[in-house]
């Protein structure tokens, strides 16, 4: 085929296309309003949830199931991303929270799941993003919670038992993460480094090697540690490549993390949880009373009778009382799961308060 011809019949398909993809929008228009009709039958005038991520992993899967290239599955998908992004912006004006400035993992994790159409807005510190998702600032709020490598960000898990009754985890994201060093001087004038903790946590290998005399000094994000490194003299930055142009530094090192496969967890926190998909996951908070024996496996124990399998579990200071712990159990499993509802019913009498913080459909990406 010539060249004149490829591009005619490129053009004829353009057309078709536009005009399907606008048939898909006003078919998730309908879809809008069809969520609308249901909330008010059930005697609710609240908005209802525009981002479904138990329909959209469905979609995604079935899109890479009837790819047959020569387009890449991860291509298809990332089409796919942006028509549902699209047609999310049509349904509702949604704002999703993330902690900032422009260029931080979660800035990222945040466009990979929601996509380019939406309002994005940072925030300074973890805690505001909660409080913001919690007062409904921002219709969906992004944060980090565990990373493969250094493990729980306990700035979330702290501040789920602050703002816990009035926000719900609605999804999960997972995001490869690759730390590099960005400076405007070369390794040998670097006497001081800026990044978050888990950054810092992730990279400590290679900085005891390379730069065991430089401080390091924990900021509020690897963005904000950029932003830092390129307003003062021999500093550097532990931070995403992205930030190297945003905030006009160089890569002095790249990829500097100590584990291969280096990835972060986020979740999306919103006001409801989504409907079971069948392949989901729970996150559980509670405590238990010290001063029954063995209080806390006797509620693990529970889990185990009703088969349901634990894939984390983290402890935090309770602050209320010294030596008293908020634990963090995330079980495969909806809460309205029947074994899920059973279980939690019959842990409630080894847990002095329990929370479910929320369910969502298992990912892997
Ligand atoms: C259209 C819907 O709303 C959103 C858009 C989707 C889409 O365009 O396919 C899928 C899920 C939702 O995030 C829906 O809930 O089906």
């Amino acid at each position: 085929m010539d060249l004149e011809t490829a591009r005619g019949k490129i053009s004829e398909l353009d057309r078709k296309l536009v005009d399907m993809l606008n048939e898909r929008a006003r078919l998730s228009l309908n879809v809008g309003a069809a969520k609308r009709q249901w909330l008010k039958e059930q005697g609710d005038e609240g908005e209802p949830e525009v981002y479904v991520p138990g329909q959209e992993k469905r979609v995604f899967e079935k899109v890479r199931n009837l790819n047959q290239g020569p387009l890449s599955a991860e291509s298809v998908c990332a089409i796919y991303r942006e028509i549902m992004s699209a047609s999310i912006s049509l349904q509702s004006d949604v704002s999703v929270g993330y902690l900032g400035p422009p260029g931080t993992f979660s800035h990222q994790a945040a466009m990979k799941r929601f996509g380019d159409s939406l309002a994005y807005v940072p925030y300074a510190k973890i805690e505001d993003v909660v409080a913001a998702a919690a007062k409904e600032e921002i219709t969906y709020g992004l944060v980090p919670i565990e990373n493969s490598t250094f493990g729980a960000v306990v700035q979330t898990l702290d501040t789920f038992a602050v703002e816990q009754p009035s926000v719900k985890i609605r999804a999960e994201v997972y995001l490869p993460v690759t730390q590099s060093l960005l400076s405007r001087y070369q390794l040998s004038a670097i006497r001081k480094v800026y990044s978050h903790p888990q950054a810092f946590g992730q990279s400590r290998q290679w900085l005891d090697q390379h730069l065991p005399n430089a401080a390091r000094i924990d900021v509020s994000s690897t963005a904000k540690a950029a932003e830092l490194a390129a307003a003062e003299n021999y500093t550097a930055a532990i931070s995403s490549e992205v930030c190297a142009s945003m905030y006009n530094l160089d890569v002095v090192a790249k990829d500097i993390t100590s584990t291969k496969d280096n990835t972060t967890r986020f979740f999306v926190l919103g006001q409801s949880s989504d409907n079971p998909t069948g392949d989901d996951k729970t996150l559980l908070m509670f405590t238990v009373d010290h001063r029954e024996p063995g209080a806390l496996c006797s509620a693990l124990n529970v889990f185990a009778k009703y088969k349901i399998n634990q894939t984390a579990i983290n402890s935090r200071p309770s602050r209320q009382r010294q030596w008293h712990y908020m634990f963090f159990v995330e079980i495969i499993g909806h809460e309205q799961d029947g074994n899920v509802a059973s279980a939690l019913e019959e842990i409630k009498s080894y847990c002095l308060d329990l929370v479910v913080l929320g369910s969502y459909p298992r990912q892997s990406y």
